[in-house]
């Protein structure tokens, strides 16, 4: 979590489970934290169990709907026992997943298959493409309103998929439809302090683009605080870091998925930053993958100012460096290839 995320939250909830009262603990949830269900899908998997874990420990959160197609009973029951807001239910197989999704004011969705060696992204394609496509149907049925939190590689070609899936049910709403790259960012803060030598915490770098290899696109030039500890070589490095991150850890866990931990992190840092806009909390601006008109293409990540019906306002690039200004041009054909082949997936058949 971000340091302070939690923090204020959790000394007010202290401070009234100090007293005997039951009545003011239930007016602080309903006043300063309305029920908010948060639904997640693949919640067995590599990532899903982490990010429940990091969910459940969410004061935001009441109640907690853990789908998979197999495994969610035992996380579920787990998960469950800890004694934070969030009621806990497990579901399981597909005709469990209405009932999961029903009233989810936020779905996130890590369901599909991780990378191994060697692979790409784009070569998970073939089988997570369906596998988002039948879970956005549902979704598009049972919870439309819902603010959906698409982690499924390739993020690329999943997010125009969810949109051309809920388009067709008559129910998409573009503001409610994010990609999440915040794993992006995570990685971005931590390597540019590490090689700055500057305190992480108080370290913020937009990253824009997509989220595969040089899709992704650091703005170092835009990073705070700025530092002019860094060469021309140090953020032409920090950048290819940034961009092979998920393959470093791919090689790292030699056979056994990609990252996991760090992207529940991630997850459960955007889960929350768009349950904070939702309940009206001012000023929260995270980096995703939007319907955009920041470039020519119809999706791309940049900062996105996050409301109570999802994007409230999508920022522009600001200034960028002839770095940054050559790499966006390079990476606009993969981006829009990807994107055009979500789009002639999702309307086959
Ligand atoms: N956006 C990002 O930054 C990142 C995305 N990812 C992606 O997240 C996805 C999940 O990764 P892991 O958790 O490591 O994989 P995993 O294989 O450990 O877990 C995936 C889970 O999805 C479940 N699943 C499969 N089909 C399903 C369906 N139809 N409905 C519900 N659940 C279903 C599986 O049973 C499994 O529990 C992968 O596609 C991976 O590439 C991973 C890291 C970062
Ligand atoms: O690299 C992968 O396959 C998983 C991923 O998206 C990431 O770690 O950024």
């Amino acid at each position: 979590m971000r340091p302070s995320m939690f923090r204020s939250v959790f000394s007010v909830v202290r401070r009234q489970e100090s007293s005997s009262s039951s009545v003011i603990r239930r007016s602080f949830f309903s006043e300063a934290n309305p029920e908010r269900k948060v639904a997640i899908l693949g919640a067995a998997g590599g990532i899903g169990q982490p990010l429940s874990l990091l969910m459940k420990h969410n004061p935001l959160v009441s109640s907690l709907s853990l789908y998979d197609i197999a495994g969610t009973p035992g996380v579920a029951a787990d998960v469950s026992h800890i004694n934070t807001r969030a009621i806990v239910k497990g579901f399981m197989s597909d005709d469990q997943l209405g009932e999961a999704l029903e009233g989810s004011d936020v779905v996130v969705i890590p369901a599909g298959v991780p990378r191994k060696p060697g692979m790409t992204r784009d070569d998970l394609f073939n089988i997570n493409a369906g596998i988002v496509k039948g879970l956005c149907i549902a979704i598009a049925k049972y919870c439309p309103n819902a603010v959906v939190n698409m982690i499924s590689n390739p993020v690329n070609s999943t997010v125009p998929i969810a949109s051309e899936v809920f388009k067709k049910a008559g129910t998409y709403n573009e503001k409610k439809l994010f990609g999440v790259t915040t794993l992006d960012v995570v990685r971005a803060k931590t390597f540019y302090a590490g090689k700055a030598n500057l305190d992480v915490s108080g370290v913020n770098v937009p990253v824009v683009g997509g989220h595969a290899g040089v899709t992704i696109l650091p703005l170092f030039s835009q990073a705070t605080p700025s530092t002019n500890a860094l060469s021309n070589e140090d953020i032409v490095a920090l950048t290819k870091r940034t961009q092979d991150g998920g393959t470093e850890v791919v090689e790292a866990k030699a056979g056994k998925g990609s990252a996991t931990l760090s992207m529940a992190y991630a997850g459960a840092l955007f889960a929350d930053a768009c349950l904070k806009g939702l309940n009206g909390v001012p000023d929260i601006v995270e980096c995703s993958f939007v319907q955009s008109t920041v470039t020519e293409l119809p999706f791309f990540a940049s900062k996105v100012k996050l409301g109570k019906d999802g994007v409230e306002e999508i920022h522009g690039l600001g200034s960028l460096s002839d770095y940054e200004k050559e790499g966006l041009e390079k990476l606009k054909a993969e981006l829009k290839s990807s994107i055009d082949k979500g789009v002639a997936f999702a309307n086959q058949s």
